[in-house]
């Protein structure tokens, strides 16, 4: 990727270390319609009906016939002439003359006249002729004028136990729409179809660096004074929840030189960036340094011209995550997340998440929100609004509880793995009562 090459660093340092940057927060709505609007849909790919699982659908898809294609039975019993049975009852069964037997993906020799019945099974085309079927259990074998019959002991409705052809689909009506999450489901509606491969989005490539100079690999020893990079494995996995390819690019060291060297080197075939750390207003925070350089989305334009870089926001009104970031860089959407676990968790659901669902197609990329009641009281200092991450329960009365998590600072990471849910307390108050009604952003599991 190009990222301004003749950025200055030497200018940023002189007058960048004293933390007193100037930096408007915005509103989470804004900020997330700043990042939409970089959000290209990325282009598509055919992919084998059986691997589409988890995919979004990259076209409309139509009805390739009528669903059912024919007429069907039902059940295992007798295709019969409804008139035929219409006084038919345990004591003077209808005596219906066997003209057929028609197995599933078979094919009706005779038609059923009036007076005669077709043996059949689940599946079969219903004859023509017939336009009901009776169940075997409703029957008996007998003879009749001594032929082979059907004693049917109960008059059946026209239609019954019949699915008509086009019932659920008309051949051309569409199935389902560009955008569609595919799952089980919407593969045997695609295998019903003839669907043997499937235009979806390409998944997004999403290149991760985490910055840190205290950061250490995994599987690394603890050090005086560092710790483990966790922010790198935990953002892949919500990359892959939202159907993108995490491309893992380590970690790099607090030198705004090192981060822009490694972004610039990055190359063409990323979808997105995702930073996580240096975004504060620390002597350090790497990121924050470079984004500094670049032109503010404020003074710019609305749409990103490839050609410009530009700042889209680099402080939030929320709580946590305030600091979090994102730019247009050589044509490329980078988020910069903030490197404590619990603002980079609430940072990627809030921006990276939606982001990833509309580059490939999602029309509604916000999460599924729900009503629920605060379980304990939420106290908060700062006036932003608070993405509060809480476990949810299923009251016996019928309704949702959401109970805020012990360890749920921005720092902390114990309740991150526990979170089902981001309770949002809007800014202008100063917490929530227990028992107050909430709205509740449900996290994916
Ligand atoms: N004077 C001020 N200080 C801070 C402010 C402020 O407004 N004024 N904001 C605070 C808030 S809020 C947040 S959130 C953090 C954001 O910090 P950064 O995004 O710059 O992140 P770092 O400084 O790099 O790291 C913060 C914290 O997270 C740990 N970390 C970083 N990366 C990882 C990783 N990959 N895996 C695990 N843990 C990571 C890092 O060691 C730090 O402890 O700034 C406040 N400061
Ligand atoms: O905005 Mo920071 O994420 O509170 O801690
Ligand atoms: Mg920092």
């Amino acid at each position: 990727m190009r990222v301004a090459e003749d950025w200055s660093l030497e200018s940023v340092r002189s007058e960048g270390s004293d933390g007193r940057f100037n930096r408007r927060a915005i509103k989470v709505e804004e900020a997330q319609r700043r990042v939409l609007a970089a959000a290209r849909t990325i282009a598509s790919e055919l992919v084998p009906l059986a691997e589409a699982g988890g995919r979004r659908l990259a076209q409309q898809l139509l009805a390739t016939s009528d669903w059912p294609p024919f007429a069907r039975a039902g059940l295992d019993g007798y295709a019969v002439r409804a008139a035929d049975t219409a006084q038919a009852s345990p004591a003077f069964p209808a005596a219906l003359r066997v003209v057929d037997t028609i197995a599933a993906g078979g094919l009706a020799l005779a038609a059923v006249e009036p007076g005669t019945a077709a043996r059949i099974m689940t599946g079969a085309a219903v004859p023509s002729g017939a336009d009901a079927v009776v169940m075997l259990e409703q029957t008996a074998e007998g003879m009749a004028g001594g032929e082979r019959a059907a004693l049917v002991k109960a008059a059946a409705r026209p239609g019954q136990n019949v699915a008509p052809q086009g019932e659920e689909f008309r051949l051309g009506s569409p199935i389902m729409e560009p955008g569609e999450l595919l799952r089980p489901g919407h593969l045997a509606l695609l295998g019903t179809f003839g669907y043997a491969v499937v235009p979806v989005y390409r998944r997004p490539r999403v290149a991760v660096f985490a910055t840190g100079s205290e950061l250490l690999p995994v599987e690394a020893p603890l050090a005086p004074g560092r710790i483990r990079d966790s922010n790198s494995a935990m953002v892949a996995a919500m990359i892959r929840q939202r159907g993108g390819e995490p491309i893992l690019c380590g970690t790099l060291p607090d030198e705004p030189e090192a981060v822009s060297e490694a972004l610039i080197h990055i190359g063409g075939d990323v979808d997105l960036i995702v930073t996580t750390g240096g975004v504060s207003v620390g002597d350090y925070d790497a990121m924050a340094l470079l984004l500094r350089e670049l032109a503010d989305f404020d003074s710019q334009f609305e749409v990103f011209p490839d050609s410009l870089d530009m700042l889209l926001f680099n402080r939030v009104s929320m709580r946590p995550g305030s600091p979090t970031s994102a730019a247009w860089i050589g044509g490329k959407l980078v988020l910069a997340l903030s490197g404590n676990p619990g603002a980079c968790f609430v940072g990627f659901e809030l921006f990276a998440a939606p982001a990833l669902r509309a580059m490939q197609g999602d029309p509604r990329p916000d999460h599924r929100k729900v009503q629920a009641v605060l379980a304990r009281e939420l106290k908060k200092g700062s006036p932003h609004d608070r993405y509060v991450r809480t476990s949810l329960l299923y009251g016996d009365d019928g309704r949702v509880y959401a109970d805020p998590l012990a360890f749920g600072k921005s720092s902390m990471t114990a309740s991150i793995a526990q979170a089902e849910a981001l309770v949002v307390i809007p800014s202008g108050s100063l917490g929530a009562e227990a028992g107050s009604i909430v709205e509740a952003w449900i996290l994916p599991q």
